[in-house]
């Protein structure tokens, strides 16, 4: 049996699944925890990989390994290849007026999206970038190279020695590269930093990253027998849980991670000049059309949090009250926002009353709350999509589950739980071995299909307290 690791080093955790090239049936996975916080020293995703791949039983019998991770966060390193400062990521919302200033220095949103399919705020690279020149100078002189969180994994995979690399998909998310004509803009680098350090080579989408030299967090790898196991390119978390989750043209996908996305796998880049859409490469050599929210599973644990249950009973509570929680409305911007763009906003409740103060009805509100959102960002890709896939750590929970269509107004699919993000890195993997136009087709377990009657008073509700922010 041939086998292949997969990694998802995102926000709050690493993943790491191993599984078998022919069939992708998994044969032993293992995680760890990151820091928290919206800046992070990349040698803490580095030592949780370490820590993820020995729960997982180690990377000496793998034939390839790919790394899949956050987007966005700004990996910044001088010289001798340190890094500059810890990384920002990519829900650190202190660039949002280094973003508003990019946007008008190159003539407005339009001329974003024409050249790189996205219209940055707070949370590309780019924005990051600008910030860094205008807030920490001397850091800024001492950058010779930046890259991403999965592009700096792989190369300290590979020895930290030599050229570093990424995807089509993460190079998408910076800012600086063009899904549409496939290259580097540099001018827009440079009109943010005031110089053009060394950036990473943009791989295609079976093209190896070279080989796994060291092993996360500890000693160089011993070689096995049959010589190193090659590196994937590897790619951003969400361009993976496509492949992950075997998205097809006609799908759209709404993830529930420390993130909420909806993204649909399109045959051509596009450019939405509002900015509510980004205009992402995926990892197969298509497109991946995206809308971020900075809000989403969080939500959840915060309400938790509030009325000081677990999130199983949290869901329990949400069952029991009404749909519409008897018109109380949470508004879950808990961490500012970035669809729509409010990067200072604040979260509220509205509709309090004697009869909605109880925990079921909150339960409930919050629930709901983030399923707008996440309808919010559904509706902004403008897509009547076949099918709707939930996945992420939210979509373990079953009233989300139960509630989501009732909100979205439409049935949902939920896949099998499981680590969509680092099985389509391990998909990636398997791919650069085998050859071939397609990856490999693997099974990708049965979905549970969820109908409910639509409910559309909660979203009425919920765009009237929005309003009233
Ligand atoms: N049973 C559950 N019910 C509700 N939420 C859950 C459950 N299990 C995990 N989560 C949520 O999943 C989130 C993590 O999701 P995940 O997709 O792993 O995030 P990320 O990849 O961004 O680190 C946590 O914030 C947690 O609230
Ligand atoms: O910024 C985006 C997408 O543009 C986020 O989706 C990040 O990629 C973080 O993902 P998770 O850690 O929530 O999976």
């Amino acid at each position: 049996m041939t086998l292949v690791a997969g990694v998802d080093s995102s926000t709050q955790s690493c993943k790491v699944v191993v599984r078998d090239t022919e069939t992708g049936a998994l044969v032993r996975q293992g995680r760890a925890a990151h820091p928290e916080g919206t800046e992070v020293d990349p040698e803490a995703w580095w030592t949780a990989l370490g820590e993820a791949v020995a729960r997982a039983g180690g990377l000496d019998d793998v034939a390839a390994v790919s790394v899949a991770a956050q987007q966005h966060g700004m990996v910044c390193l001088d010289e001798s290849g340190n890094v500059v400062r810890k990384a920002l990521l990519w829900n650190d919302t202190r660039s949002a007026r280094a973003a508003v200033d990019l946007v008008d220095e190159l003539g407005g949103p339009a001329k974003w999206a024409e050249a790189v399919g996205s219209v940055p705020v707070a949370s590309f690279t780019v924005s990051k970038l600008r910030w860094l020149a205008e807030h920490e100078p001397d850091n800024a002189r001492r950058t010779v190279s930046v890259c991403l969180p999965h592009d700096w994994l792989t190369w300290r995979l590979g020895g930290a020695s030599g050229e570093i690399a990424t995807d089509r998909g993460d190079a998408s998310g910076t800012g600086y590269w063009s899904p549409a004509a496939g290259e580097y803009r540099t001018d827009l680098l440079q009109a943010a930093l005031g110089s053009v350090p060394g950036l990473p080579r943009v791989l295609g989408p079976r093209e190896s990253a070279g080989e796994l030299r060291a092993r996360p967090g500890g000693t160089d790898a011993a070689a096995p027998a049959r010589g190193p196991a090659l590196l994937a390119p590897g790619t951003g978390d969400n361009m993976a849980a496509a492949l992950g989750v075997g998205a097809r043209p006609g799908d759209v996908v709404v993830s529930i991670g420390t993130s909420g996305t909806a993204f649909a796998v399109a045959e051509r880049p596009n450019a939405d000049p509002t900015g509510a859409v980004a205009g992402f490469a995926d990892a197969t050599g298509r497109f991946l059309p995206l809308v971020c929210t900075l809000n989403a599973a969080r939500v959840l644990d915060a309400a938790a949090r509030l009325l000081g249950v677990d999130l199983d009973r949290l869901g329990e509570l949400a069952l029991s009250a009404p749909a519409g929680a008897g018109g109380l409305v949470c508004v879950p911007y808990l961490e500012g926002e970035r669809t729509p763009n409010l990067p200072d906003a604040t979260g509220s409740l509205h509709g309090l009353t004697l009869a909605t103060s109880t925990p079921a009805h909150l339960a409930r509100a919050a629930v709901e709350g983030m399923l707008c959102h996440l309808a919010d960002a559904f509706d902004a890709l403008g897509l009547d999509p076949a099918r709707v896939l939930l996945i992420g750590g939210g979509a373990r929970s079953e009233a989300v589950r139960r509630i989501a269509p009732a909100v979205f107004g439409r049935p949902v699919l939920v896949p099998e739980p499981g680590e969509y993000v680092a099985d389509g890195a391990a998909r990636q993997a398997a791919w650069l071995l085998a050859g071939g136009d397609e990856p490999p087709a693997w099974e990708t377990g049965r979905a549970g299909r969820y109908e409910a009657d639509a409910v559309p008073e909660i979203r009425t509700r919920y765009a009237e307290a929005r309003h009233q922010g």
